[in-house]
């Protein structure tokens, strides 16, 4: 499959998440680690909100002098003059492509609207900006409008479309029809910008690219409005897995990352985050467990050390007997089927009373307390 350019927007629409405010300097930091996660093409903010902003995109741009940088603009030809005044090298204009957003937001026909877009494409190439026309709302717009759009565009020479589903109440298929309706139009780039809110985000954006997107949005964890955006680990590594398609992303680099993105947007990462979460390659389970000890692919598709970490073993309510026996093994214990029989219950008795696995230190005090040697004499007599 052709190459796909991530165009990761966690520094415009992470940022967007309610509360995630960037300081300049972690801004700066952010979109440094970015680049150094090999994710050269950036999304890094809105002219429009004022000085400060376009100061932190500027400074963005002088750290990063050979990334690919992109501003979020509204049709306003000032927003598209600053865009280039700090150095961007991609414009995106905004255009409510739907009925219902038009009609509250703008309050302006489309003919009208497509006239302006046209103006507002040909101040951007003068100004040697690439334009990228960022359909917002594309999922409840009518094939019919986003054609008209796209050839409004193509026309008027813009490289790249960006299908927005705003709302995330697209479904894969979904998806897939209608990002392949305009790819049968659009001769240029196509750029799928996915939401979260039915937990689609990831697997709408996978679909688009079968389906002939050339460019995804992605951000660090999934930050972004309301459930947030597709996230830049899972659709680079579905990417890598599941189309072969390879970014240029360095897995080993997402965990620490994801940590800082985590930090300055002050949202933890969720034990379960695919990918990133603590308990992600920590397994429990008696039967996957037993099957781990032979196999580590029989309950393991992706091999942790590509993002540099490892799997786990633990103990806890649903363990069997052969994950009591291995895990005492790695801890240097070799158990007979008597202390296995001991132990067991009550590690699930730990288990349900913590709410947690039991630590290393802690089996070894079950251990003593049931299998040491005065217990055994105890037992013995
Ligand atoms: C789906 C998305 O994520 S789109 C990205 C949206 N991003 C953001 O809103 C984040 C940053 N936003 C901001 O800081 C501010 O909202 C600003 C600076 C952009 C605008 O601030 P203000 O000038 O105070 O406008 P305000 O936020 O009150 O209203 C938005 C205005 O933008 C207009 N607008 C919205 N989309 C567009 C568009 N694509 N093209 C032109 N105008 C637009 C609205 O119609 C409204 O105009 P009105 O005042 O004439 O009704
Ligand atoms: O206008 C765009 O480029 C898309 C904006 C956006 O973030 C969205 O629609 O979710």
């Amino acid at each position: 499959m052709a190459s796909v350019v991530i165009n990761d927007t966690t520094l415009r629409d992470g940022e967007q998440s309610p509360g995630v405010a960037f300081r300049a300097s972690e801004k700066v930091a952010l979109a440094q680690a970015l680049y150094e996660t090999g994710i050269t093409a950036l999304e890094v903010g809105t002219p429009a909100m004022g000085d400060e902003e376009r100061t932190r995109m500027q400074l963005v741009r002088r750290h990063l002098p050979a990334a690919t940088l992109m501003a979020w603009c509204r049709m306003n030809r000032d927003e598209i003059q600053q865009s280039a005044d700090l150095g961007m090298d991609w414009v995106d204009i905004s255009l409510p492509a739907s009925d219902k957003l038009r009609q509250y937001k703008l309050r302006e026909p489309l003919p009208r609207l497509l006239e302006r877009l046209t103006t507002l494409i040909e101040q951007a190439k003068t100004l040697g900006l690439q334009v990228c026309i960022g359909c917002e709302d594309a999922s409840r717009a009518s094939d019919l409008t986003l054609l008209t759009i796209a050839d409004t565009a193509q026309q008027a020479g813009a490289q790249r479309l960006r299908f927005a589903d705003t709302l995330g109440i697209l479904d894969p298929f979904t998806t897939a029809t209608r990002i392949g309706t305009l790819r049968q139009r659009w001769a240029g780039e196509i750029e799928m910008h996915a939401h979260n809110d039915l937990g689609l985000a990831t697997a709408n954006t996978l679909a688009a690219v079968r389906a002939g997107a050339t460019s995804v949005n992605t951000t660090v964890l999934g930050l972004g409005e309301r459930a947030g955006n597709a996230a830049l680990e899972t659709v680079a590594l579905g990417l890598h897995r599941c189309l072969d398609i390879d970014c240029g992303v360095h897995f080993a680099r997402l965990p620490a990352l994801c940590q800082q993105v985590a930090d300055a947007a002050l949202r933890p990462i969720d034990a379960q985050q695919p990918l990133v979460g603590a308990q992600v390659f920590t397994h429990e389970s008696g039967v996957h467990v037993a099957a781990l000890l032979r196999d580590r692919d029989s309950y393991q598709a992706i091999d942790p050390a590509l993002m540099g970490r490892e799997y786990r073993l633990v103990l806890g309510k649903h363990s069997g007997r052969k994950a009591v026996d291995g895990v005492f093994a790695r801890m240097g214990y070799r158990l007979d089927a008597l202390q296995i029989e001991l132990l067991l219950p009550a590690i699930r008795r730990f288990a349900e009373s913590w709410k947690r696995t039991p630590k290393d230190y802690e089996l070894v005090a079950i251990y003593d307390e049931l299998c040491g040697s005065a217990a055994q004499q105890a037992a013995g007599s």
